[in-house]
């Protein structure tokens, strides 16, 4: 069985472990949101990339969701004691040199995906990792604040500002040129069903479908979301402010709607947001809140059992 899955960063990441161990047999395709990468001190940081390959690698920071497990600071600290900037992004030792290995490898002219496939070859994550496409394509941010109305980086958003000012609009500068990665449409062409995770709908798996022809694929194939949203609140992370600065509520229905019937297949809700319904969606209620491996690994089968149920 193939299966492909878009994922964002922490809650995709947990969500694919989850699939892995429910069907450890499958082969499974991610394409990774890359919207969120930045350069920082020269170097090229993939931060949903990086936090699927060490969660599904067993390097991840469990607690934190994201960086190195066992990490230390010591380059972190040196850098704010010459007063680079800027500080406000964590970056450990350990996954500086993730970075460094990355940019090097892109100076001599790789492209992001190979880089990745490399990457993970220390990994071993399961699943074969893409990024959504080898262009440089990054999420911006229109604020307005103090210093009036700008664009700021996704990261220095979602960091420094903890999306506490709010988002005017998001802008993936360079999607409309981007072109989807070598073997992601391959990919999709040949999967049995495509399961969405509980990712951020407007910044990660919203980005990925803004990659020009990732959604066109994807239209034909059986699609299972899982709703990131319960009764009226993000599982985890800030999708809330996203959705508000899109015009969009924040419900599983709203999400639903925002991805379209044309889109998803089955939809997977919390068992408060039973009353969720859409046209030519077929909507499943049940656990939705990822407590733990097995929870994860709960969730990733309901998910999977309704879309062969789908696809059949
Ligand atoms: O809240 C934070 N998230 C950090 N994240 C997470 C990241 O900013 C976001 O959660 C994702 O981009 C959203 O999916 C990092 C991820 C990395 O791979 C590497 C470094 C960081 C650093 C931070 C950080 O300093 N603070």
């Amino acid at each position: 069985m193939h299966i492909v899955s878009l994922a964002g960063g922490i809650g995709g990441a947990r969500f694919l472990r989850g699939l892995r161990a429910t069907e450890p047999d499958a082969s499974i395709t991610v394409i990774g949101n890359t919207g969120d990468d930045i350069t920082l001190f020269g170097l090229r940081v993939c931060p949903d990339l990086d936090t699927v390959m060490y969660t599904l690698g067993g390097g991840i920071d469990e607690e934190q969701g994201w960086g190195r497990a066992k990490e230390t600071h010591v380059v972190k600290e040196e850098l704010a004691a010459y007063g680079v900037e800027p500080q406000w992004f964590g970056l450990g030792d350990r996954d500086f040199a993730t970075h460094i290995v990355r940019s090097q490898m892109l100076e001599a002219g790789y492209p992001l995906s190979q880089i990745t496939q490399a990457l993970c070859t220390r990994w071993q994550p399961g699943v074969r990792l893409l990024p959504m496409t080898d262009d440089r394509c990054e999420t911006h941010v229109v604020i307005e604040d103090e210093r009036g109305k700008r664009a700021v980086h996704f990261q220095e958003w979602w960091v420094r500002l903890r999306a506490s000012v709010p988002a005017q609009s998001f802008a993936l500068v360079g999607a409309d040129t981007a072109k989807p990665a070598p073997g992601v449409l391959e990919a999709v062409a040949q999967a049995d069903v495509v399961i969405l995770p509980p990712s951020n709908p407007v910044v990660s798996i919203g980005t990925i479908l803004q990659v020009p022809g990732i959604r066109d694929a994807l239209l034909p194939k059986t699609v299972v979301g899982v709703s990131p949203i319960i009764g009226g609140a993000p599982v985890r992370g800030m999708a809330d402010a996203c959705l508000t600065a899109i015009g969009v509520e924040t419900t599983a229905q709203a999400v639903l709607e925002l991805y379209g019937s044309d889109l998803i297949d089955g939809w997977l809700v919390a068992e408060e947001d039973h009353a969720v319904a859409l046209d030519d969606v077929r909507v499943l209620a049940g656990p939705l809140l990822m407590h733990d491996r097995d929870a994860a690994a709960g969730i990733a089968r309901t998910a999977l059992d309704l879309a062969l149920e789908l696809a059949r």
